[in-house]
């Protein structure tokens, strides 16, 4: 029995053979060939909005670790953006789309949280500026959040777009603070400082300064060394499957119900009109 467990600690816990460094500009992302840890960094500035494009890149990147048999992942954004993890979604794939392309943006974002949720190697984000909507939901697919304070802010707030975030959104939030909190914190489309989401346990860890954040982060994946990556793999899908299951289930109704009500007339003002107040 015990031999069996080493086999199953070796073969999946071997480190990748060398670093590899892919610089597809949106995304960086090295793979650390002592610590077998990847750290991947979103590059797009001004504010890392979520393209197409940039989504096709993250799913991507995210199959490659998979499959590279990593043993762990930092998710952070480039330092030069200094005060934004993640904008969100580009709400310009939503503002008078074009349907092909909202369609294509729209499943490979279901792709896209099914791959980066659903991770058999443990996740960070390490939050270094605000972090909003599809930005926030990002941090939160990743097993732990440490977040750079106290200035910056985090929160699903997609209704103060006039926008509705759908179940597996909710739900992920849901899972780490709560169905009540979580519920509160999404219809008023809320948004939370460093220290707010570190006392609701929207984050982990606050930091004062990146390099911090991401020892932390680093503390974090190393403490899964003794942990069999097989038993870490399959505990984290029991957890997770309920939640991941509901979309699998139900992804063509998902995206018929936003395909549909995104662009309707009153939805599409409500975006202008969001995007015009961001412009001032
Ligand atoms: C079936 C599958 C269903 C999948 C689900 C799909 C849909 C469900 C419905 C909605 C989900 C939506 C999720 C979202 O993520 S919506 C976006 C949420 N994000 C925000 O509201 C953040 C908005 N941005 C800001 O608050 C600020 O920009 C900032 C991030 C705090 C940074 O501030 P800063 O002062 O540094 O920058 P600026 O505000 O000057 O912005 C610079 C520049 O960027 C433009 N911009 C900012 N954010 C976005 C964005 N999210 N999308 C597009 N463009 C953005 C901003 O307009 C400025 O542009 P300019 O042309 O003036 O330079």
């Amino acid at each position: 029995m015990l031999k069996r467990y080493n086999i199953i600690l070796y073969s999946t816990n071997k480190i990748v053979n060398s670093c590899r460094y892919v610089s597809q500009s949106m995304l960086k992302s090295t793979v650390n060939e002592k610590t077998g840890i990847a750290t991947v960094i979103i590059n797009k500035p001004p504010v890392n909005c979520i393209s197409l494009e940039l989504l096709n890149k993250i799913n991507t990147e995210i199959n490659k670790l998979q499959k590279d048999n990593i043993r762990g992942m930092i998710l952070t954004s480039v330092r030069s953006l200094q005060k934004v993890f993640c904008g969100g979604l580009d709400i310009k794939e939503f503002y008078n789309p074009n349907p092909d392309r909202l369609a294509k943006y729209l499943t490979n974002l279901q792709d896209t949280w099914l791959s980066l949720y659903m991770t058999s190697f443990p996740t960070v984000s390490v939050i270094n500026g605000h972090s909003l909507g599809g930005g926030c939901l990002i941090a939160m697919c990743c097993d732990y959040r440490v977040m750079v304070g106290p200035d910056y802010t985090i929160g699903l707030n997609e209704t103060k777009l006039g926008v509705v975030p759908p179940k597996w959104f909710q739900d992920t939030m849901a899972a780490i603070i709560g169905h009540r909190k979580a519920e509160v914190s999404v219809i008023a489309g809320k948004t939370y400082t460093t220290d707010e989401a570190l006392q609701i346990g929207l984050v982990d860890e606050s930091s004062p300064d990146i390099d911090n954040a991401y020892k932390k982060g680093i503390q974090f994946l190393n403490s899964f060394e003794k942990i069999s990556p097989w038993a870490f793999k399959m505990t984290k899908n029991i957890s997770r499957q309920p939640i991941s299951q509901w979309l699998i289930d139900n992804k063509q109704k998902d995206l018929e119900f936003v395909f549909n009500y995104m662009q309707t007339p009153s939805v599409q003002k409500h975006l202008g009109l969001y995007l015009q107040s961001l412009k001032k």
